[in-house]
């Protein structure tokens, strides 16, 4: 079995990675051409986000042929010369798997509109209640109803998300048949890691009713009883026959004892799971459209909550900050300015030295920040654009709900990746589809000649893979009312060694008063953002802006 404690995985938002063909779009050639710059990092996996065929309305969360790739992206055979040249650095591919819904496009959903029967029971099609009502009052993730007429008939098909992506039943064995050939299918061209996209709301009632509110609703369709039992039913047809695989489950507002069951090797469901409580501490009231800033304790409460309790439950956690729907991590818990290269850092060093598989962003190894664009004419995104929408109609003027865009964007992480300073940042040749920002300063050749936090990353990769402290090891927070710091303690059980890790979450310096178990030992510094000179572990410890700090004690 794969230890995942020694594992890495990199993501690359195929769109917004490299464009080979100067049609302004990332695409899967101009990714083979970078692997020598992936190389550097010693990452284990490659995360892609969809690039099959789909109409784009979702970027590519909207599949409309699940076996082939969008031509905008490539072809099969770029795909597998991809697999085959990331297979000779020992680099995994990890496909990004959307079936809790379908593109509107998809054969699927074209043929239950022709009428046919057999597709029709793929999703939630249901009548307008007797008063002509929708069939039930549920809320779209990207705003509006979650319902939408189907074709010319008396029938309305569910949609979570956009009206384009409609919702697949699981509780048709049919789908899920279909479903496990497409895992199939990409398995036999080589493929063994697996991202479920929004895979714990899979499991609707077959009885949909009205919701009493947002959170009743969401326990309406979310971490159902029956989701483990079609993931166990998925991983038993599929990727649980590769000892070798690595599955991750998207888990949209989940829970610890669920995540633990997903995630738990014994249960035989996925490998681990990525959960959003902690990129929520600065959502108002639980709103994401909102501006505020973030809560350090509830911060460290759920990574608290989430690490210990992962851990004596035997869970596993994906560990990450960033991803392609988040606005750039530097931006929120750190400092892009002043402090942009020791927050980075300190950022990295908080997640990566927990107990879990870390992913990386592609950009943040660089420490790329927001773009912070002018206008709402240079957002895309359709949840953004819907959101802009939704807040000047709850009353905001046009300033201030552009203001929240602004920060809360997915657009944030999927600007492209800066390789050099010029105008498209290397990216591309021509205008790229969402442009880049501050390549000028931040970028690939920059930061491999004179930066630090590439070199950083490099550093806190290579420690997970040697270290079993950090890959193997328990995890127990300390400091837990500290105000500023976050620190963990990771044990292995029957060793005396131990690894002490201390972040400074703020820009100005702190001092610490020391658990006494941790007073006057012999401390190695394993890594750290600052330079240190005679470091001792007395009854006080002061940590610099932005400060990271590991130490082994023995
Ligand atoms: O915020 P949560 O309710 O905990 O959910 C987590 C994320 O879920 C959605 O993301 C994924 O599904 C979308 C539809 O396929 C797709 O647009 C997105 O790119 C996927 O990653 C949601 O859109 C995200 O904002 C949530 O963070």
């Amino acid at each position: 079995m794969v230890n995942l404690g020694k594992k890495v995985i990199y993501q690359i938002y195929p769109k917004s990675f490299y464009d080979s063909n100067g049609d302004g779009i990332g695409d899967i050639p101009g990714i083979i051409k970078k692997l020598d710059y992936i190389k550097k990092l010693n990452v284990d996996m490659i995360w892609f986000n969809p690039f099959f065929v789909s109409p784009q309305h979702d970027n590519g969360y909207d599949i409309a042929d699940y076996y082939k790739i969008d031509p905008r992206f490539g072809t099969m055979a770029d795909f597998d010369e991809l697999v085959a040249k990331l297979k000779k650095i020992n680099v995994g591919v990890m496909l990004d798997m959307v079936f809790n819904h379908c593109s509107t496009d998809n054969e699927w959903f074209q043929k239950a509109l022709a009428g046919d029967k057999k597709y029709q029971k793929f999703f939630y099609l249901r009548k307008a209640k007797a008063d002509g009502s929708l069939p039930t009052n549920w809320q779209s993730k990207f705003g509006g109803p979650a319902w939408a007429k189907f074709g010319d008939t008396d029938y309305y098909y569910l949609h979570l998300y956009d009206p384009t992506q409609a919702d697949l039943d699981w509780h048709n064995p049919e789908l899920r048949k279909a479903v496990y050939k497409v895992v199939n299918f990409w398995r036999s061209k080589g493929v063994q890691g697996f991202r479920f996209d929004v895979i714990n709301v899979t499991g609707k009632a077959q009885k949909l009713v009205d919701s009493t509110g947002p959170d009743q609703e969401k326990s309406l369709y979310t971490d159902t009883p029956v989701v483990h039992k079609y993931l166990k039913e998925m991983n038993a047809n599929t990727f649980g026959k590769d000892p070798n695989s690595i599955t991750v489950g998207e888990m949209s507002s989940t829970t610890i004892k669920n995540s633990i069951e997903y995630s738990k090797p014994s249960e035989h469901e996925l490998s681990m799971v990525f959960n959003f409580h902690h990129l929520k501490v600065d959502y108002k009231n639980g709103e994401k459209w909102t501006k505020t800033p973030f809560d350090f304790m509830k911060l460290k409460e759920l990574f608290t909550q989430w690490q210990e309790k992962m851990d004596q439950g035997g869970g596993w956690n994906a560990l990450f900050w960033n991803n392609h729907d988040q606005p750039i991590a530097l931006n929120r818990f750190g400092d892009p300015g002043k402090y942009r290269i020791k927050s980075a850092e300190m950022l990295a060093t908080a997640i990566h030295l927990m107990r879990g598989t870390p992913y990386i962003y592609m950009g943040e190894e660089l420490g790329m920040v927001n773009p912070d664009y002018s206008s709402m004419k240079d957002y895309v995104d359709v949840e953004s654009l819907n959101a802009f929408k939704e807040l000047k109609k709850k009353g905001m003027t046009a300033k201030e709900a552009f203001e929240i865009i602004q920060t809360k964007s997915r657009d944030n992480s999927r600007t492209p990746m800066h390789w050099d300073a010029s105008k498209y940042a290397g990216f591309s040749k021509v205008k790229p589809w969402l442009m880049p920002k501050k390549q000028d300063k931040i970028n690939v050749q920059e930061e491999l000649r004179h930066g630090e936090i590439f070199n950083y990353y490099q550093k806190l990769i290579k420690l997970r893979k040697n270290e079993p402290l950090i890959s193997d090891g328990h995890i127990k927070m300390f400091l837990k009312n500290d105000p500023q710091i976050l620190a963990y303690e990771r044990f292995l059980e029957n060793k005396n060694d131990k690894l002490l890790v201390f972040t400074n979450f703020y820009g100005k310096k702190h001092i610490v008063q020391l658990p006494e178990k941790y007073q006057n030992k012999h401390v190695q510094v394993i890594i750290s953002n600052y330079k240190q000179t005679n470091l001792s572990l007395n009854e006080r410890l002061t940590l610099r802006p932005y400060e990271a700090l590991a130490v082994k004690i023995s």
